[in-house]
Formats: C-alpha cells, sequence, structure tokens
C-alpha cells in the first residue's frame, strides 16, 4: 500500500517553487550575500571529497566556498583549484601534542570562529574517522546548532550522530545524507527496524512504502531532523512527510556522487536563509504559520501566492539538491558512460540548474 504520508505534488510545481528560493541575480548584491558555504572534511586519505562538495556548491552559484580540512590535505585541496579558500584548521592525532588528552572546544576555536560570517555548513565530505578530528566536529556541531547556522551532515560526520544521537536529535535547521551503509548504522543505532532486501516487497509501489517509511521513523526517533535516504530513489522525510527524488540518474555508481550533493545542498540552504531574511522581494504574500502536517506542507508547496515556512523550505531544499545531482549524473553519464568520474558531474551542475530550476523572474541575466 503506498504510504499516506508522501507529498503528492508534481515536480513541475516543486521546481516552480524551488525557483522562489533562488536568489535572483541583481546589481545591487555585493560577495558574499548569495552564499557563504564551508564544506568540514578532508584528511590524510580523502582530499577529492571536499572538494567535489565546495566545487558543486560554488557551480550551483554561492559566492565564497571555503573548505576548513586537515593540515595535511590542505596544500592538494589547493592545487585542485585556486577558486576555493582552503584553511588547515581542522586539528587531528598528527597535528595535537596529546591525542588522549585534548580540549576539544579550545581545539575548535579557530572553526567555531569563522561560524558568525557563514549561511551554512557541509559536515562531513572526506572528514575520516580520527578520534581528534571526529571530537572537535562535535564541538562545531554543538555551537553551529546553539547559533541556528543550518548544516548538512554526511559520510564520516555521520558517525558523530551514531555515536551521540542527542547532538542533532530535534534540531531542525539541518540535513542528514546516509547512503544506504549509513542508514543502516544510523537506524541501528536509534532502534529504527530497516527491512532487510529479503524483506522488501518486490512490487515497487509497497517497497517504495516501505522504504520511505523507514526513512520517516529515523526522521522521528531523531526528533524530526530531516533526512534525505540516498539510493535508486532518494526519500526526504521529516518525520511528518515525505518528498520521493526519483529523477532519472546515471548508471556508473563511482565514489564521490554524493558529495556533488552535499554540496548542492549547502548552496541551497545558503538561498533559503537569504529567502527567509527576504534579501529580495519575492513577490509572495506573508505565511506567520509553520507548516505542521502532510497538509500544511503540500498547500504551502502548490500555493502560488503565500510564501513557505522554514520546515516546507528545507524539505524542497533537499528535493532540490538531490534531483540537481541526479540530473547531473544523468549528464555525465550520457556523455561518458562507465568511465564516467566524480568529477564529470562538478561539470553538469550550472546545466543541470538551468534545465530544471532556470533563472528566476528578475535575474539579470539575459540567459
Ligand atoms: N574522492 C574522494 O575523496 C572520496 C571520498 N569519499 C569519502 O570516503 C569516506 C568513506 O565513505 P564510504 O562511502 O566509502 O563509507 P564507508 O567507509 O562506510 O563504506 C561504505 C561501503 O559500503 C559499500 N556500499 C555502498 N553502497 C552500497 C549498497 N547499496 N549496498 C551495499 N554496499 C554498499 C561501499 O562500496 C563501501 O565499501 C568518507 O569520508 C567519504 O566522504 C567518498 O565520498 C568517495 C569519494
Ligand atoms: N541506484 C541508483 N540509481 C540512481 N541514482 C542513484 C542510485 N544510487 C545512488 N544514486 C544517486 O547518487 C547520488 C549519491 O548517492 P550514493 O548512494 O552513491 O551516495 P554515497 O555512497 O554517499 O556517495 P559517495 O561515494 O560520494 O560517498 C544520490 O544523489 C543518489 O540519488
Ligand atoms: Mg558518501
Amino acid at each position: 500500500m503506498e504510504s499516506v504520508h508522501h507529498i503528492s505534488t508534481s515536480s513541475k510545481i516543486l521546481f516552480s517553487k524551488v525557483r522562489k528560493i533562488v536568489p535572483p541575480m541583481l546589481e545591487k548584491f555585493h560577495k558574499g550575500q548569495l552564499g557563504r558555504v564551508a564544506v568540514i572534511g578532508g584528511c590524510v586519505d580523502y582530499t577529492g571529497a571536499p572538494y567535489f562538495s565546495a566545487t558543486a556548491s560554488a557551480k550551483l552559484g554561492c559566492d565564497m566556498s571555503h573548505v576548513l580540512c586537515e593540515r595535511s590535505a590542505a596544500p592538494v585541496v589547493k592545487s585542485y583549484s585556486p577558486n576555493l579558500m582552503v584553511h588547515p584548521i581542522l586539528p587531528s592525532s598528527d597535528t595535537v601534542k596529546d591525542p588522549k588528552s585534548i580540549d576539544a572546544l579550545a581545539l575548535a576555536g579557530p572553526i567555531i570562529s569563522m561560524l558568525s560570517r557563514l549561511h551554512a555548513l557541509v559536515i562531513g565530505p572526506g572528514l575520516g574517522r580520527d578520534g581528534v578530528t571526529l571530537q572537535v566536529v562535535a564541538e562545531v556541531i554543538k555551537e553551529a546548532r546553539s547559533r541556528s547556522i543550518p548544516f548538512v551532515l554526511d559520510a564520516d560526520g555521520l558517525l558523530i550522530v551514531t555515536e551521540d544521537p542527542n547532538i542533532i536529535k530535534g534540531y531542525k535547521e539541518c540535513i542528514l545524507t546516509p547512503n544506504v551503509v549509513e542508514f543502516g548504522r544510523l537506524a541501528k543505532a536509534l532502534g529504527v527496524k530497516v527491512a532487510s532486501q529479503a524483506d522488501i516487497s518486490k512490487d515497487e509501489k509497497s517497497a517504495k512504502s516501505q522504504e520511505s517509511d523507514a526513512c520517516e521513523q529515523l526522521s522521528k526517533a531523531l526528533g524530526g531532523v530531516t533526512i534525505l535516504q540516498k539510493g535508486p530513489h532518494d526519500v526526504i522525510s521529516n518525520g511528518i512527510t515525505s518528498l520521493i527524488s526519483n529523477n532519472e540518474g546515471g548508471l556508473k555508481r563511482s565514489g564521490g556522487q554524493g558529495d556533488t550533493l552535499t554540496g548542492s545542498l549547502g548552496t541551497m540552504l545558503a538561498w533559503r536563509a537569504a529567502y527567509h531574511n527576504k534579501l529580495w522581494d519575492s513577490g509572495e504574500k506573508d505565511n506567520e504559520k509553520e507548516a505542521q502536517n502532510k497538509e500544511d506542507f503540500q498547500a504551502e508547496l502548490e500555493s502560488e501566492e503565500k510564501r513557505m515556512s522554514p520546515a516546507t523550505t528545507l524539505l524542497l531544499a533537499a528535493w532540490a539538491g538531490s534531483s540537481i545531482t541526479r540530473e547531473c549524473s544523468r549528464k555525465a553519464f550520457e556523455a561518458k558512460g562507465r568511465s564516467m568520474q566524480a568529477s564529470d558531474l562538478t561539470d553538469e551542475v550550472h546545466g543541470s540548474f538551468l534545465r530544471l530550476i532556470g533563472e528566476p523572474d528578475g535575474s539579470k541575466t539575459h540567459l
């Protein structure tokens, strides 16, 4: 049976609502207003992941793209691109005197001091599993939460939640992006039962429903945190309702496609903040009511004149990031077939944005 909780609004309408939260390009804006996003990740083992994430964020359209990484990763990430601002301020066991006795909050100081200048964080791409690094990042998460800074948590960053779910429980300004393995770890930690492949119905509709039920349950167990569960289709749930992202993707499953997703989400979160701060006039009527049930969410998504509430735009931003990533994968696969690499997605970000979303009304781009 199809889950009763899915939002059934068509993709066409959802994309028209996404366009509402994309800031138009206007001469009056100054550097930074269209998004300052930082990716926290990059260690001795992984330098590609933070690069792909930060570059996707920049290519989607944020103004400033930072990478906060471990010392050994910084010169490598810098050498990939002069466009990124790369800060070697993420501590690890290799960069502290005594890894067994650290003051994690003090070590997080240089990162925390940057937070007031950022609109959104992407925590996790290529973070690695070093104990010192993870303790420091846990302090950054607590601080970002206390200041209501939105963030995406992915990859090794999700381990922090698996260890201590309370760190994000009930936080309504974050998106978790687990792949199938990470979802299983989180579900286990929260005591949510996930149907095994053998249990999942062969009927496609029922299978989709079972998967989105698991996503909704996990979201509920985390107090309504938004979860984007990646897979053949992506399920996005806030524990009350779900959106399914199922536009066609590519067939190559190369590593690093999740990084285009997190970077895109970082920019969507920064744009969403600008929308709620009324950086420009969206032409919509004010709406004081926060969406609380499926009907409210659907009504906001289908209204042509009312502003959306933050809970609705969070779901929508997650759906948009997923749709863009899948379109990048489709186009890159069309061109490259089985040789497709993560960097091929990076080149498709802007074209995918234009095809799916398009420039909002009022943009002076003449595209
Ligand atoms: N170029 C890079 O620097 C990249 C770095 N990455 C980083 O690598 C680190 C580890 O990430 P992993 O994703 O490997 O996580 P894990 O180390 O938890 O490994 C997950 C394992 O599950 C397997 N798996 C994935 N989907 C599956 C499915 N549907 N069914 C069964 N098995 C499945 C994968 O092949 C992988 O071996 C993270 O920090 C991540 O950000 C990745 O993002 C890939 C690209
Ligand atoms: N079977 C599939 N069919 C179509 N798209 C898929 C499929 N599996 C994953 N995707 C898409 O690929 C993107 C990355 O998801 P994936 O599950 O590969 O994440 P990941 O394992 O975290 O990636 P990474 O290697 O970057 O860590 C998502 O946008 C998802 O929608
Ligand atoms: Mg991943």
